[in-house]
């Protein structure tokens, strides 16, 4: 049986239930009915992130014109037009001016509205740390940009990066939150972050912090980057590490009575509603975890010795197995790539040969690394394919070329922007030999 077509319908019910739009539609009443109590005058919505616009527009179609007014940023190419909720557009990964501008207009929007009674609805995406950028005092926007290239290049996981993004930044680390006081403020969040570490999605504007400055230098430390980051940047964090300047927002800030933080949607939603799917069409389903991380390629000699062992022991066959999580790759050759593209031909050459496997691996945003795929799917014969085609898939995936092995033997899965982030999905469907 060829699974192709279900693995990519399974995928597809796994993102429907992820989406932006919906999630926010989903806990919407949670503000009205907070808005109703007639505790509130005003109702002002702010946001960033890759899905903001997405976010916003649910926002206004559900609230209409309750809604005061509101500033969102999101990506180049993300927005669109709302009434009552201006959208714009800035830079990401890395910031720029637009990005500043307008985060300085949401800090003054906050200033001149946050009373007692207002309601502040914060929406926050991934994405959301580049967006949303306001560097502490000292700090110039050309040095922020250096600091975060650094820091990226340098393969810092995003704890790491956004822990010293929290500490040279006015509205991370729960700062935003300040900016809202006496405000109250519920943010909804799309969780691209393992584990859904509240303080990590977008820098946690409205969450508190738990790491410190002593944190951010040690960072700086294990990437070697003391003589490589601006001046200014150590300058600050040392600063802070002698108590010379404030903290970020720690959990014992009276700030955070006034928030509550909700997760919209996140990995693990979308691999139960894959599983959900599955069972639907008449099918055993299992998930293995909502947090895979390590080496791409590690993680896929994991999930095929797993898919093997299932072969041989389940007596359920056949058996979807369902996982997620973000993986990383240290990418040490010259070729194309991303993630899932990558794990999706480490596994193949795990499973070389084998009948009645077949592993779909993709960016839930429909992009994986610097690409225009969402991943690839593959199965025993992959390998063969592509040596029949005169390829080594061996060499390829020694070059991280793994981009160009799928897309010569035409295994790349291509979805397009899929408007949603809640990071990878791989699904494995392992039937008898
Ligand atoms: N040649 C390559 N082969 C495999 N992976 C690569 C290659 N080049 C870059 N990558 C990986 O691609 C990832 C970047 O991809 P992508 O832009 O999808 O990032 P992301 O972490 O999903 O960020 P975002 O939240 O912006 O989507 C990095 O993890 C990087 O290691
Ligand atoms: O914006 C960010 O910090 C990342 O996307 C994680 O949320
Ligand atoms: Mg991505």
């Amino acid at each position: 049986m060829d699974y192709k077509h279900i693995l990519k319908d399974l995928f597809f019910a796994g993102l429907k239930s992820v989406d932006p739009h919906t999630g926010v539609k989903n806990y919407i009443g949670e503000v009205l009915s907070e808005y109703k109590t007639g505790k509130y005058e005003t109702l002002l919505t702010i946001g960033f992130g890759k899905a903001a616009y997405q976010m916003a527009l649910a926002v206004e179609e559900s609230l209409g014109d309750l809604l005061t007014n509101g500033l969102v940023i999101t990506k180049y190419g993300h927005g669109g037009t709302l009434k009552n909720i201006k959208i714009e557009e800035a830079a990401h990964p890395i910031p720029d001016e637009n990005g500043l501008k307008a985060t300085n207009r949401m800090i003054e929007l906050l200033k001149k509205n946050a009373t007692e009674k207002t309601l502040v609805l914060c929406l926050i995406s991934g994405g959301g740390s580049a967006l949303l950028v306001a560097p502490y005092k000292g700090i110039t926007l050309e040095e922020k940009k250096d600091v975060t290239k650094l820091l990226l290049k340098a393969g810092t996981d995003i704890e790491e990066l956004n822990t010293v993004r929290k500490h040279i930044s006015r509205v991370k680390g729960g700062r935003l939150a300040e900016h809202c006081y006496p405000a109250r403020i519920i943010s909804f969040i799309l969780s691209d972050v393992i584990g859904d570490r509240l303080e990590t999605i977008a820098s946690g504007p409205t969450a508190p912090d738990e790491t410190t400055y002593k944190h951010a230098l040690r960072v700086l430390k294990k990437f070697n980057l003391f003589k490589k980051v601006p001046p200014s940047v150590l300058d600050l964090l040392r600063k802070g590490e002698k108590g010379i300047i404030p903290e970020t927002l720690k959990k014992d800030n009276p700030v955070f009575k006034k928030v509550t933080n909700i997760i919209v949607g996140n990995n693990k939603k979308a691999l139960q509603a894959i599983k959900h799917q599955a069972v639907k069409l008449g099918f055993n389903a299992q998930i293995i975890s909502a947090e895979l991380s390590g080496e791409a390629r590690e993680v896929a000699k994991f999930l095929a010795n797993l898919a093997l062992k299932t072969q041989k022991t389940s007596p359920n066959l056949p058996l979807f197995l369902i996982s997620g999580g973000e993986t990383t790759v240290t990418v040490k050759g010259p070729g194309i790539g991303g993630r899932n593209t990558e794990l999706a031909l480490a596994f193949a050459l795990e499973i070389a040969g084998k009948k009645g496997i077949t592993l779909l691996s993709a960016g839930s945003d429909g992009t994986d690394g610097p690409t225009d795929a969402a991943g690839a799917i593959v199965n025993g014969d992959t390998v063969h394919k592509a040596k029949d085609l005169g390829l080594d898939p061996e060499r390829f995936l020694e070059n991280n070329d793994s981009y160009n092995f799928f897309k010569k033997i035409r295994g790349l899965f291509i979805t397009g922007p899929t408007g949603t982030n809640v990071m990878d999905i791989q699904i494995i469907v392992v039937d008898s030999p």
